[in-house]
């Protein structure tokens, strides 16, 4: 008696695949943009973590790419001297909102980009078209390739790198609350110069020509001055899951 030939597999797997995409949330982009000290790392990494998505720090490849000409002698008051050196360092950032990363040229970064200088010197280089077009197009290949989607934070995601996100969400505060903020973490530094400092980055990323700092039409405002940040988080993930659900 001939043996009998295997069952076919084929509607078992279609049914697990047709399933699967039932019960999977489709991946949600959530922009959050802000000035400097609003929050929007803080928020961003803890909304990521609960609801299992990537999350990006945008802020921390233009240090990075800053620090990359700091340590190559390039002058950072040349525009065009950044502009022809901009594609030159591989600026790689680890999406896992418990232990983002970013390298440059393979070396670790995370340390070196929060220097005084690089802060000082970040606004200059990032307001170099050729810079940002180089950063925007990475942005958007790592929002693309997030497996359940992304939480992106600063200053022109929801207006020039995503203007499609499910979410965008605006993060404001008093400059009194963010200095207050800053100054806890740098140990040493006055309130009143931290102030001062703040609002010197943030007038430089609102008044450059290209994508500057701007809440897009269509984001959620959201003024922290008299929030706790776990208030802050709940209020972004109820905004993400009210999106999730009406998608
Ligand atoms: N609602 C809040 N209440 C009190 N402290 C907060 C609140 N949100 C954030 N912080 C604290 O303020 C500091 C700055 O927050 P965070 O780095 O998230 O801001 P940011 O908008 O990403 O700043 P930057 O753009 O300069 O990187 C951190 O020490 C953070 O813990
Ligand atoms: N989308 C963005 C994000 C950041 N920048 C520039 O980088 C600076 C550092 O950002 P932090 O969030 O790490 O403080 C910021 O001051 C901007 O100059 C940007 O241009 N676009």
């Amino acid at each position: 008696m001939p043996a009998r030939p295997p069952r076919p597999r084929t509607r078992k797997v279609s049914v697990t695949v047709e399933s699967a995409a039932r019960t999977a949330p489709a991946a949600v982009i959530v922009a959050i943009d802000g000035p400097s000290g609003t929050g929007k790392s803080s928020t961003s990494k803890a909304v990521a973590a609960k609801l299992g998505l990537s999350y990006l720090d945008t802020g921390a490849q233009y240090r990075a790419i800053t620090w990359w000409m700091i340590t190559n002698e390039i002058d950072t008051d040349d525009p065009a001297a950044i502009a022809t050196a901009a594609a030159k360092p591989v600026i790689v950032s680890g999406t896992d909102p418990h232990a983002p990363t970013i390298t440059v040229d393979g070396l670790d970064a995370a340390g070196p980009i929060r220097t005084q200088e690089v802060t000082a010197k970040v606004s200059a280089v990032s307001a170099v078209p050729e810079v940002r077009a180089l950063i925007t197009q990475l942005q958007r290949d790592i929002a693309a390739a997030a497996p359940a989607g992304i939480v992106v934070e600063g200053r022109d995601i929801g207006t020039t790198v995503l203007p499609d996100a499910d979410l965008k969400v605006f993060l404001t505060a008093s400059p009194e609350a963010r200095a207050a903020r800053r100054s806890g973490e740098l140990k040493g530094v006055d309130v009143a110069t931290t102030r001062e400092a703040l609002l010197k980055r943030d007038a430089a990323d609102s008044g450059r020509k290209t994508s500057p700092l701007a809440k897009a039409d269509d984001a959620v405002e959201v003024d922290t001055t008299e929030l706790t940040l776990d208030q802050v988080i709940e209020c972004v993930v109820t905004l993400v899951e009210e999106k999730r659900a009406a998608k």
